[in-house]
């Protein structure tokens, strides 16, 4: 149905690692408008790639504060060019990339309260920021502060059942950490401290955002159970450190109006209300509509696979959040770092930089690859902690090349037994009727989503719009204004499109795939014996 002129909008955002984006919704479910800014080719100022500086280390990542901020007036600018009507917008929410931080110095909390309108935010945030580059997810270098942590806790399985994780080196607290021992001065003259769903919230708040209990679970700073700060945790990452990051708060929270600032410049009404922001992830959860059983699986920047958990049982691998749409249920995730990027670079190596002959090098090699396989870890991964390319022969010898056409295949097999197997470690199993749900930028190519069907030997379903973030943000805006008088996330959405199915496991993959996930766990542990220091 066509949506009537004035009849409401909801907006979400996704602040991700390579871009901002945006879809705007009406109060019918329909998608209106999508929109984007890429961080590297679209502010090339900042000098990026993938939207980050790797550091010379090669541990620390970073991304430029300001360059969110600027992202986000351009994409604001980018909309009312289109001549979006901001004032049917009801209510805004968004996410953002999990674990990043944000660092606002003493001062912006009056700075976020003035904001003139006739000028940028880019310009009018110059000097609010105590801490420039913001560490991001990819970082890995706070490995030290990570001990320190499950120390003082106890040990790594105590802290994990405490926040849902035992201590990785991009959750927040380490990085918290880290920065107060390594950046005392820049720490000393922070007044507040966000993760960068909290940060995005507080641009649109015109005040400080609180942080809500489902991106608060990828700190190891929450009590995942009692849905507040632990002591413990606290204590041990730094002093007075409650107050820096304000209370926690439930996902579906109403966190007040949209600031005046967004009012005379854009044109938005003094009603619209923002939604606590949560964590891609977790946005994502809502966006695909996730139920029991099914499991889903991002490919952005990042792979991540999750499910809908009713009861957290924490272990040493994975982590568990508290659930962004159910206050009584949780998510597991496992984040894997060589996603994307990894299939850009041997794409480039091996397809002639193009999509097309990657899928096509797919579709002209077998189910199994011929018995060739491959560990692809360009940069140290996080599930499981192994580094380098590792490329095994039929006979599981190790061999310094592989055709183009296999050498593709083989990253994308590696990389879905992988899912696979540490899915199942965390107790996922594949039932009939169990239903993959794939997102993110390489969910639109069909020729990937067939090898992850066959892997998993389960159908996989897609929803409409690629950025399940972003569109589980727009539903989170609009249960956001009806939680409040007590109703649920999926009476809510139940008029949403149900995803579509996309493709169904080849017959022989079963055979294939049980003998191969086998073996590629074995060959796991060999290459995990190498990376180890
Ligand atoms: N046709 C395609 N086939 C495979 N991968 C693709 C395709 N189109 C885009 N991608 C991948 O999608 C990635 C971006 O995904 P996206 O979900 O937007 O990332 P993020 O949200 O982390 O910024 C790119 O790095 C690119 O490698
Ligand atoms: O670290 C994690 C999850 O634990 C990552 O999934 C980040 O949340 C980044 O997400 P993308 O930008 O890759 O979607």
């Amino acid at each position: 149905m066509a949506a009537a002129q004035d009849s409401p909008l909801y907006l979400g955002f996704d602040f991700s690692t390579q871009q901002l984006k945006v879809v705007v919704m009406d109060g019918y479910l329909n998608v209106v408008l999508q929109n984007n800014v890429e961080f590297d080719s679209e502010l090339p100022e900042f000098r990026t790639q993938g939207g980050v500086h790797i550091h010379a280390d090669r541990l620390t990542v970073t991304s430029p504060v300001l360059m969110w901020v600027k992202a986000l007036d351009l994409l604001l600018d980018k909309m009312k060019g289109v001549g979006l009507d901001f004032s049917r917008v009801r209510a805004l929410s968004g996410s953002g990339q999990q674990h990043g931080s944000v660092y606002w110095r003493e001062g912006a909390t009056e700075t976020l309260q003035q904001l003139h309108p006739d000028q940028n935010l880019h310009q009018l945030l110059q000097d609010s920021f105590s801490v420039s580059d913001s560490p991001v997810w990819m970082d890995s270098s706070s490995r030290q502060q990570c001990q320190d942590l499950q120390a003082a806790a106890g040990g790594a399985l105590t802290l994990a059942q405490i926040t849902g994780s035992r201590a990785y080196e991009r959750f927040t607290g380490n990085q918290i950490a880290k920065l107060r021992q390594t950046r005392a001065e820049e720490y000393r003259r922070t007044e507040r401290i966000s993760l960068v769903s909290s940060f995005a919230a507080s641009l649109f708040l015109g005040g400080y955002a609180s942080i809500d209990f489902s991106d608060g679970s990828g700190m190891n700073l929450l009590d995942i159970r009692a849905r507040s700060w632990s002591k413990i945790c606290l204590e041990a990452t730094a002093p007075d450190l409650e107050r820096l990051l304000g209370a926690p708060v439930p996902s579906t929270s109403v966190l007040g109006p949209v600031s005046s600032y967004f009012v005379h410049r854009y044109g938005f009404s003094e009603s619209c209300r923002v939604v606590a922001f949560t964590g891609d992830n977790p946005a994502s959860l809502a966006g695909m509509r996730l139920q029991q059983g099914d499991i889903a699986v991002s490919l952005g920047t990042s792979d991540t696979v999750f499910l809908w958990i009713q009861q957290p049982h924490p272990a040493l691998e994975g982590h568990v959040f508290c659930n962004p749409v159910d206050w009584e249920a949780f998510m597991a995730l496992l984040c894997f770092k060589n996603g994307s990027l990894m299939r850009e670079r041997i794409r480039n190596e091996c397809a002639g930089e193009s999509w097309e002959h990657f899928s096509a090098a797919l579709r002209d090699t077998p189910l199994g690859n011929e018995g060739n396989l491959g560990f692809y870890f360009d940069t140290i991964e996080i599930t499981p902690a192994a580094v380098g390319v590792h490329r095994f022969d039929p006979e599981d010898n190790k061999v310094s090349s592989l055709s183009p056409q296999v050498e593709v295949r083989a990253l994308v097999e590696g990389q879905f037994l992988s899912r696979r197997l540490h899915a199942e470690r965390l107790g996922y199993s594949i039932i009939p009727g169990t239903r993959v749900l794939a997102t993110g930028g390489a969910s639109s190519n069909k020729d990937i989503l067939q090898v992850l069907s066959d892997v998993f030997n389960a159908p996989v379903y897609t929803i409409d719009v690629s950025n399940s973030a972003c569109l589980g943000s727009a539903y989170r805006a609009l249960h956001g204004l009806a939680a409040e008088s007590g109703a649920s996330f999926s009476d809510v959405v139940k008029k949403a499109p149900e995803p579509q199915l996309v493709t169904t496991p080849h017959p022989a993959a079963q055979e294939v795939y049980d003998r191969m996930l086998k073996r590629y766990a074995r060959l796991e542990e060999s290459v995990l014996q190498e990376s180890r220091p």
